[in-house]
């Protein structure tokens, strides 16, 4: 199962309103990457090849979110990677080119995405480094990987591009970060800006920011994921059956999503709107107070961006 992102315009309210709705991989989302089934040929593919190097899980995140993106054509899409069963998955799951050795592809390529673990990057740019030229793009999504290495492993007059991808492309929501070094010109941006706006939302950022940016909104979904899954469980305890307590929760959480993002309006505005005097929700409040609920959260922000300091 996947999300698909629908907007709808809703009456009391002039901004669209990005719903979340779920949809079977087998009834749309995989459909649409496949010209046999009826993909349009929109006018805004990228007219250069993408290259992958590594065709693992967010590889394939990305692939999907540029194919239903209509973003590129299956065709102009190939992967080299290690494994020939991933390689057979993914030609048969996409209708891509997936190969163990893709030097021809490369040396055609206007865009290759490193997507190998960080310990595997170097034997990469090492293959990478004779067939790219002046006009390549190389952009690495390996954590903890900063510019100035990849322009030691593949010159400085390379175009180079850092990319801390979304960790929710499924929903076409959460940011990724971005930053490219001095080779890049202001049409490599715009071609970046639009293969990445198929993922979410983009943030360009200074490269010293990458790993704050990587322990906070990339980890990001992991405090949300923890949530409902507390939630729920409090859900059960208090008698709800788990697929009720589940769906109370994602879609309250959804609907404080909406509501913030739509007023811009300040959480704790409307935390004081919900407590009534000696009501149930400041009750409520005044527990999760004692559980130290904000600086447990804070303290787990701090050790996951310590921890990328560390790897880096
Ligand atoms: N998983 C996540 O949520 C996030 C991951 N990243 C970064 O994305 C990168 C990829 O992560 P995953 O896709 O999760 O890893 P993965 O382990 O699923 O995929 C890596 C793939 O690369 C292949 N590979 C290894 N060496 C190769 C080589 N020399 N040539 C071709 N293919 C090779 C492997 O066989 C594997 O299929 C990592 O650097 C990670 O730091 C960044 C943000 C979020
Ligand atoms: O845990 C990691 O290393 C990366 C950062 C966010 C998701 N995966």
């Amino acid at each position: 199962m996947v999300r698909l992102c629908t907007t709808f315009l809703i009456p009391w309210c002039s901004k669209k309103i990005v719903v979340i709705q779920q949809a079977h991989l087998d009834n749309g989302y995989n459909k649409s990457y496949n010209e046999e089934n009826g993909i349009k040929r929109g006018g805004r593919e990228m007219s250069k090849d993408i290259v992958f190097c590594g065709g693992g899980n967010m590889a394939e995140n990305i692939i999907k979110g540029l194919l239903y993106k209509k973003v590129v054509l299956p065709e102009n899409v190939t992967v080299n990677e290690l494994l020939p069963a991933r390689c057979e998955y993914l030609s048969k799951t996409y209708g891509i080119t997936a190969v163990t050795n893709a030097d021809d592809a490369i040396k055609r390529a206007g865009l290759v995405i490193i997507a190998v673990n960080p310990l595997q990057v170097p034997p990469v740019t090492k293959v990478l480094n004779p067939l790219i030229n002046e006009k390549t793009i190389v952009l690495s999504i390996a954590a903890g990987i900063p510019i100035k290495t990849l322009e030691n492993q593949l010159g400085s007059d390379r175009k180079i591009v850092r990319v801390v991808p979304n960790t929710l492309i499924q929903a076409g929501s959460g940011y990724s970060a971005v930053c490219m070094n001095g080779c890049c010109d202001d049409q490599d941006k715009s071609l970046i800006t639009h293969v990445l706006d198929a993922l979410g939302q983009i943030m360009y950022l200074k490269e010293d920011l990458f790993n704050s940016f990587s322990g906070f909104s990339n980890v990001g979904p992991l405090w949300l994921y923890k949530m409902v899954e507390a939630l729920t469980d409090a859900g059960v305890y208090v008698g709800f059956s788990r697929t009720d307590a589940r769906n109370m929760v994602i879609k309250n959480m959804l609907g404080t999503a909406v509501v913030l993002e739509e007023t811009g309006e300040h959480p704790a505005v409307k935390v004081d709107q919900m407590t009534s005097p000696g009501g149930v929700s400041i009750e409520a409040l005044k527990v999760l107070q004692q559980g130290n609920f904000s600086s447990a959260l804070m303290n787990s922000v701090i050790a996951g961006i310590d921890k990328a300091n560390s790897i880096e």
